[in-house]
Formats: structure tokens, C-alpha cells, sequence
């Protein structure tokens, strides 16, 4: 079952001098539950515009997006908060923490507003504080802790609510390299439960936690490899690969 379906979606852009600029070309791919996808491409390739249209925070200028069969072309303007809400976890820089709930009502907020029982969001925070170290952190407010701990906090409540599909933009940006491992490691333990996982990153060694990873390149897919039976390492290699022959002038 296809969690998402993106058909021959493009996005222009005007500059400020009234200039077209092409974000996105032409993409079409399909994500299914429980995959769990790295896109990568050089800066300007058109990642975070991707994201953000499947995010619903900005519509592309044709094609079609469905996520868990809704229509995102169709979804009215005052029902994207709830659909975001119900359907996607985030984990975006610049998509803030509250400064003025501490770091535990942060990340329960999205629970509270589908009425989940106290005992429950314990029970879900508990594992999860506890693989990206931030239990304690909990009772500080996000203004008191560091943009590596707030992508951590960020990153609990993306999981917290078990959403359809998490949608993840750097997510290892802000991290040391053991925070960096530690996300990793519950980005796969959380997909091999079930959670279905898109993530941008520039890191080839991030992407090969992944199962499959697409190469864009101004505006449009230009490769897809799968993990398969491979080894983490052998992965790596042809993610590297794959890079490598992206960014050379011939393609
Ligand atoms: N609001 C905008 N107005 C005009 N052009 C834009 C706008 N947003 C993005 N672009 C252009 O669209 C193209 C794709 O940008 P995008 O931010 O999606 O790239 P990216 O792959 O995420 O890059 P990076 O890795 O550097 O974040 C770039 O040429 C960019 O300059």
C-alpha cells in the first residue's frame, strides 16, 4: 500500500526580477508503508522544495500528491494544520518547539490534541527519551537548550504519535556524531516496527541507514538505488558512488 504518489509534480518559482526558476521538473516516485527513503542531490536540486510540498507548505504548480489518498492539491487551507497534525511527523529545523511549553509538553502536544491518556504518552516517551538522551531535558523549555538537543526533542515528537509518514530535513545537521548514531539507530528501530520514514539528508552515511535512496538533480530523479540484501557498507559504497556520478559534468 502507497503511503504517498507524487505524478509528474513540478514547481516554478518567480524571482524577484519576475524570472521563472524551476524547482522541480517533472517527479514522479510512489513511497510505501513501512519504507524508509533518503533523498539526496546537490544544494539547489530542489530537496527542501520537494519536502515542503509534501509536507503541505507550499502546492505545486501541477501535478498530483496523495498522501494516504487524500488529494494535497485539494486539501482547503483551513484543514492543512489538522492534516499535518494527524497525518505527518516533522522533524525540520525550522520547525520550531514552542518556547513557552517546557520540552516534555512539547513533545506530548500532538498527543494531547488527539486525547491520549496520560499513562500512554509516558509509556511512548519513555523509550524514546531514552534512546536520544533527553530525559533530562524534559522539564527545561527549548530557549534553554542547545539546536542539537532541540533536534533530538524534535525528534520524539515527530515518532511520539506513530505518524502515517515522518518527514525528516537534515535531521542529523545539528548532531554530534553519537547523537548523530543514536537518531539513526531509532530512525531504523522505529521503521523496522512498522514507521515509514522520508528523509532528506547530504550525509551519504546517513542515507545508508536507509532502505532506498534517490538522487535529484535539478528538479527531477535521476537515480534510485535500493538496499536489498546488501551490507550497510556496500550500500554506502554505491551511495558514494551514485554521488560521485552525480555531480560530475557529463549527467
Ligand atoms: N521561494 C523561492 N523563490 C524563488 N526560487 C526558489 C524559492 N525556493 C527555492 N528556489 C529555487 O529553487 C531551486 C531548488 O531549491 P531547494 O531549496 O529546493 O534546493 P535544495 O536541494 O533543498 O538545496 P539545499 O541542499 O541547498 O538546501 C533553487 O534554484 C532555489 O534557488
Amino acid at each position: 500500500m502507497n503511503v504517498l504518489d507524487l505524478n509528474h509534480v513540478r514547481r516554478i518559482f518567480a524571482d524577484d526580477k519576475k524570472n521563472k526558476v524551476i524547482a522541480l521538473k517533472d517527479i514522479s516516485f510512489s513511497v510505501d508503508k513501512g519504507e524508509y527513503v533518503a533523498i539526496m542531490g546537490e544544494s539547489g536540486a530542489g530537496k527542501t522544495t520537494l519536502l515542503n510540498i509534501i509536507a503541505t507548505l507550499d502546492k505545486a504548480t501541477s501535478g498530483s500528491i496523495t498522501l494516504d489518498n487524500f488529494d494535497l492539491n485539494k486539501l482547503p487551507e483551513k484543514q492543512t494544520a489538522k492534516f499535518r497534525r494527524e497525518h505527518l511527523g516533522f522533524v525540520f529545523q525550522n520547525f520550531n518547539l514552542l518556547d513557552t511549553f517546557n520540552n516534555r509538553d512539547n513533545i506530548f502536544l500532538p498527543l494531547v490534541l488527539a486525547k491520549t491518556s496520560y499513562p500512554e504518552m509516558e509509556q511512548r516517551l519513555r523509550p524514546l527519551a531514552e534512546q536520544l538522551d533527553i530525559k533530562s531535558l524534559l522539564e527545561r523549555y527549548p530557549h534553554e537548550i542547545s539546536g542539537g538537543q532541540k533536534q533530538r526533542v524534535a525528534a520524539v515528537r515527530a515518532l511520539i504519535t506513530k505518524p502515517d509518514l515522518v518527514l525528516a530535513d537534515e535531521p542529523t545537521g545539528a548532531l554530534d556524531s553519537h547523537n548523530t548514531e543514536n537518531l539513526l539507530q531509532l530512525f531504523e528501530r522505529v521503521n523496522a516496527q512498522g514507521q515509514t520514514i522520508l528523509m532528506v539528508t547530504h550525509s551519504a552515511a546517513a542515507a545508508s541507514h536507509s532502505k532506498r535512496t534517490l538522487f535529484i538533480k535539478d528538479g527531477q530523479i535521476y537515480h534510485e538505488i535500493f538496499k536489498g540484501d546488501h551490507s550497510r557498507a556496500e550500500y554506502l559504497k554505491k551511495i558514494m558512488t551514485s554521488l560521485a556520478a552525480l555531480s560530475s559534468k557529463e549527467v
